[in-house]
């Protein structure tokens, strides 16, 4: 990753102690985000989104890995230092407008709020809340109270509370979760156009996929794991996706998928190329020179004739080709073999691309040269 890294996870890892029960909600994420983006964190329920994010909003403490935001290393503030980290860092909105707001102030009074904690003067924080009112498209709702209004108009507010103390990072835990789909869609927009206009990082928990069009990457977790990644991209009109294998059905703009491999080797191909290539049982695992290729056990043999018989200028391997079968099981849990993971750089993670008869693995390195993440210049205040 080129931009500089606001965020940097490395092997997190939660464990909640009640009585004699332990549950571990992170076991080892990784997750990194440069200053500027806006991604989504996806999972199932209780996969520790929440977690994650309570986390990095400095209110909850992780029990082991590498956790740093923005300089902070969020594993050794003390109280001064976690609570200023916590109001000059961070914004946060919740699913609940009860959480986001307080029912008894006025829309202006709960903008003003966390600029009076961090000892803003009257005049400046009653300038900045007339300006986030203008931002969020509120200003004739100054005087409303949170039951005045309407449950976007509401997470309109608590965007703008969020954004009080100019947050380097904003943190939306399922933002949209009590609205309808109309209203979800404007609010995920205007949060990027945030993520725009100020070059506020966002990180945005939720459970709505339609998001992955919006932001620069999608992170899958599971099992407090980080498992896929999908990145938004513009592909260039005319270039060929990949020389020499055929990828089907990209369009210009399309989503390819990055899925994390760890030290052994062990890795989870993301679902849909588990649809599109029968790879179930058994895999056969081709070394090629820059990357690698997942075949259905059986299929090259037949599509290749006897490998004694040389090679198939058809389907690009040679007889010399290294081939290994390993077993994968029925959701895509594999492990390369050794001589894969030493020859191909793959440092931990690998570009997925799906072709008519077999899975590509290749490194970020490769696959990005010549395919530019479509990112924009963070714009500031
Ligand atoms: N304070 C806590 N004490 C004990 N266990 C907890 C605590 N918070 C979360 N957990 C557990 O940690 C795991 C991860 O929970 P988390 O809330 O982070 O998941 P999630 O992905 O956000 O789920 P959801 O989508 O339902 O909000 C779950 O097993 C949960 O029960």
């Amino acid at each position: 990753m080129q931009q500089e890294l606001l965020v940097n996870c490395h092997n997190l890892i939660k464990i909640y102690k009640q009585a004699d029960l332990e549950v571990v909600a992170l076991q080892g994420l990784d997750l990194e985000v440069a200053r500027g983006e806006m991604i989504a964190i996806v999972g199932a329920s209780g996969s520790g989104k929440s977690t994650l994010l309570n986390i990095l909003g400095g209110l909850d403490e992780p029990s082991a890995g590498k956790s740093l935001v923005a300089g902070y290393d969020l594993a050794r503030l003390n109280d001064e230092k976690r609570t200023r980290y916590r109001n000059l860092m961070i914004g946060h909105i919740w699913q609940q407008s009860g959480r986001n707001l307080l029912p008894d102030l006025t829309a202006a009074d709960n903008i003003n709020l966390p600029q009076m904690f961090n000892s803003v003067s009257r005049a400046r924080y009653r300038k900045r809340t007339r300006e986030l009112l203008e931002i969020v498209g509120l200003s004739s709702m100054a005087q409303k109270r949170p039951e005045q209004l309407s449950g976007g108009e509401q997470q309109r507010v608590a965007i703008a509370v969020a954004l009080a103390n100019q947050p380097t990072l904003l943190l939306a835990d399922e933002p949209t979760g009590e609205l309808d789909s109309v209203t979800s869609q404007e609010i995920i927009a205007f949060l990027r156009q945030i993520n725009r206009a100020f070059g506020t990082t966002i990180i945005l928990v939720t459970h709505d996929v339609a998001v992955a069009s919006v932001v620069d990457r999608t992170i899958a977790i599971r099992d407090g794991r980080t498992s896929t990644e999908t990145i938004r991209r513009q592909l260039p009109q005319n270039q060929p996706n990949n020389p020499g294998s055929a990828i089907i059905g990209l369009p210009a703009e399309t989503h390819q998928e990055t899925i994390y491999i760890d030290r052994v080797g062990l890795l989870q191909l993301p679902a849909y190329a588990m649809e599109q290539v029968p790879l179930r049982g058994r895999t056969e695992v081709c070394i090629m020179d820059d990357h690698l290729e997942l075949w259905p056990a059986g299929l090259l043999s037949d599509l290749m004739g006897s490998v004694a018989q040389g090679s198939s200028a058809v389907i690009g391997l040679s007889a010399r080709t290294h081939r290994e079968t390993i077993l994968i099981d029925r959701v895509g849990r594999l492990q390369l073999p050794k001589e894969a993971i030493e020859r191909i750089p793959f440092a931990g993670r690998a570009e997925v691309r799906v072709s008519n008869y077999h899975v590509d693995l290749w490194p970020l390195s490769i696959a990005n040269a010549g395919v530019s993440l479509e990112r924009k210049e963070p714009l500031h205040e």
